[in-house]
């Protein structure tokens, strides 16, 4: 039996940690108040980011990151993007020399512009052959009610896919294996932006027909990226790519999707921010960091440019429609 610790207790973290146990893993969880800790383990509930989910018994957890990561052969990384780096340094030393390193956060790491699993590797020193990344349709809450979903575990090392494929496969739950884990990562984190943008249409009133094009145009610019970063076209048609996108511009349950609805509907970037409650929607920073990436790349990124004005350069939703709407008329 392979042992897991997750780090981080919020919505996906906990979540997951129910996938792994559900499929016979050993799971141990590091949340950062004990309190939080104490009712995972002996209320088999997290009240907090998950409540009326009964948790498997199996499952412990702990604020004491040295004894959640004690004997890990799965390090699964569950805190959010910007948090990263930091929360890292803090466990490096803990972390058992030979485990996986798993990467759940969607974002682009702002000012290195880094993607997470190149952050996991700088932190801790790790060969990148070490780190995976899981991606896909994955909103948190319906997978730990037991709903049926699919996912990508992306890993340079197919071994290490393998084994993480084989502590996460259950009923309810299936992953699949791909070596592309720049692609999954781009997918993941650009997918945030695109719904924060399909969540301002929503808020201004448009309908299907608006939403359908901004994933779609969405879809093409996210490709173009990933792309001139060596990402496979194939990764970004499938689970971590058109399927989260999807999933995530869709969902009412999304935060990034919530999010630019409250912007759409006229709230502050600060009155969605305070509605969130502390509940984390990734694209708010991570469209500054896919803008800059692209601009280094010389790849053009119109829906996250209009996403990033409206977040921070003070533009207004209306104002961004027609900017972009404005721009000059080209063959798809
Ligand atoms: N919730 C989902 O449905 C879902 C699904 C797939 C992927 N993800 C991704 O997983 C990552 C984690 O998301 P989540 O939904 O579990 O987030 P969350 O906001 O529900 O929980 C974040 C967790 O990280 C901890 N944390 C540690 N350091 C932190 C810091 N400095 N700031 C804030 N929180 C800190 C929090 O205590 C909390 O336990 C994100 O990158 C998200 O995009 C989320
Ligand atoms: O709630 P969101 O917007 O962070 O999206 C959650 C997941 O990434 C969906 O796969």
């Amino acid at each position: 039996m392979s042992r897991a610790t997750v780090l981080g207790s919020g919505s996906w973290g906990t979540a997951f940690a129910k996938v792994l146990a559900d499929a016979g893993t050993d799971v141990t969880m590091w949340a950062r108040r004990e309190e939080l800790a104490a009712s995972i383990t002996d209320d088999h509930e997290n009240k907090d980011y998950l409540p009326g989910i009964e948790l498997p018994s199996s499952i412990r957890a702990t604020s004491d990151p040295v004894r959640a990561l004690d004997g890990a052969d799965i390090v699964v990384l569950a805190v959010p993007s910007q948090s990263l780096r930091a929360n890292l340094e803090a466990w490096t030393d803990s972390i058992p020399p030979q485990a996986t390193l798993l990467s759940l956060a969607k974002g682009i790491e702002t000012g290195t512009l880094m993607r997470m699993s190149q952050v996991i590797s700088q932190v801790t020193g790790a060969d990148p052959s070490r780190v995976a990344c899981l991606s896909g349709p994955n909103l948190a809450r319906p997978i730990a009610e037991g709903q049926p979903a699919a996912t990508v575990i992306a890993c340079s090392d197919s071994q290490r896919a393998l084994e993480i494929q084989k502590s996460c496969a259950t009923g309810y739950f299936r992953p699949y294996t791909n070596s592309d884990v720049i692609g999954a990562e781009i997918g993941g984190a650009c997918k945030n932006v695109i719904a924060l943008a399909c969540g301002m249409a929503a808020g201004v009133g448009y309908g299907e027909n608006t939403l359908a094009s901004i994933m779609t145009r969405g879809l093409a610019e996210i490709i173009r990226l990933g792309v001139a970063l060596g990402a496979k076209p194939s990764t970004l048609s499938g689970l971590a790519g058109v399927g989260d996108l999807v999933a995530t511009c869709s969902s009412p349950l999304s935060r990034n999707r919530t999010f630019g609805e409250r912007l759409g509907s006229g709230g502050s970037l600060e009155s969605a921010q305070e509605a969130a409650h502390g509940q984390v929607a990734e694209g708010v920073k991570s469209c500054t960091s896919v803008r800059a990436l692209a601009e280094s790349y010389d790849v053009e990124m119109p829906l996250t440019d209009a996403v990033h004005r409206v977040c921070h350069g003070g533009m207004s939703v209306p104002d961004a429609v027609g900017h972009l709407l404005g721009r000059r008329i080209k063959p798809e």
